[in-house]
């Protein structure tokens, strides 16, 4: 058993095959994570913290991230478009972005590095957003991108997504 990892356009941002998927006439069985073996493939982050979001369809969460932590986002159920952006002013790469369809067909999961924003839009009915980071939650340290910010001309298959105050730019 093994994870594969491969190179996005994005430095730093990994896409990661966990290590198991199987199925059988009763359905799937997939190892989600798995300390050994995620280190083993180069993702040695010490995750502290785990959480889900449960969003119907066309809502978009995001962009958010801090200076500090590392996720590594999965699709727990549906499928979700979901947008990583470089936002460290010291990289070459600032401001760009890249893309992936989450599903709980394809299983892929996504590594996130500190000073990268990520943010996802619902495809499905609905979907479950899940993610591991390596720290504690705090509201305080998170930089907001909208969604539709013009300096970072990010593209959505939507036009019209279901948005929180704060990722209208209202808190
Ligand atoms: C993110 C987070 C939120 N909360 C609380 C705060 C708030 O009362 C409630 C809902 O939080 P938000 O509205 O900020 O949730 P949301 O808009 O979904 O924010 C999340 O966006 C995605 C894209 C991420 O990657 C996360 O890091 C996080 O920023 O949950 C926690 O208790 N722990 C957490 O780790």
């Amino acid at each position: 058993m093994k994870v594969e990892v491969q190179k996005t356009a994005l430095d730093g941002v990994l896409l990661v095959t966990p290590p198991t998927i199987f199925e059988d006439f009763r359905g799937h069985y997939i190892e989600t994570y798995n300390r050994e073996l995620y280190h083993a493939a180069g993702i040695d982050v010490d995750f502290v913290q785990d959480d889900i979001s449960v969003s119907q369809h066309n809502v978009l969460r995001g962009i958010h991230g801090d200076g500090g932590t590392w996720k590594l986002v999965s699709c727990l159920h549906g499928r979700f478009y979901l947008v990583v952006v470089n936002n460290d002013p010291a990289s070459p790469q600032y401001r760009q972005w890249t893309s992936f369809t989450l599903s709980d067909t394809n299983r892929q999961q996504v590594l996130i590095p500190p000073k990268f924003g990520n943010g996802h839009l619902v495809l499905s009915d609905w979907a479950i957003f899940h993610y591991k980071q390596n720290s504690q939650y705090d509201r305080a340290s998170q930089f907001t991108i909208l969604w539709n910010d013009p300096a970072y001309g990010l593209w959505w298959p939507r036009t019209d997504p279901i948005l929180s105050r704060r990722d209208q730019g209202l808190d």
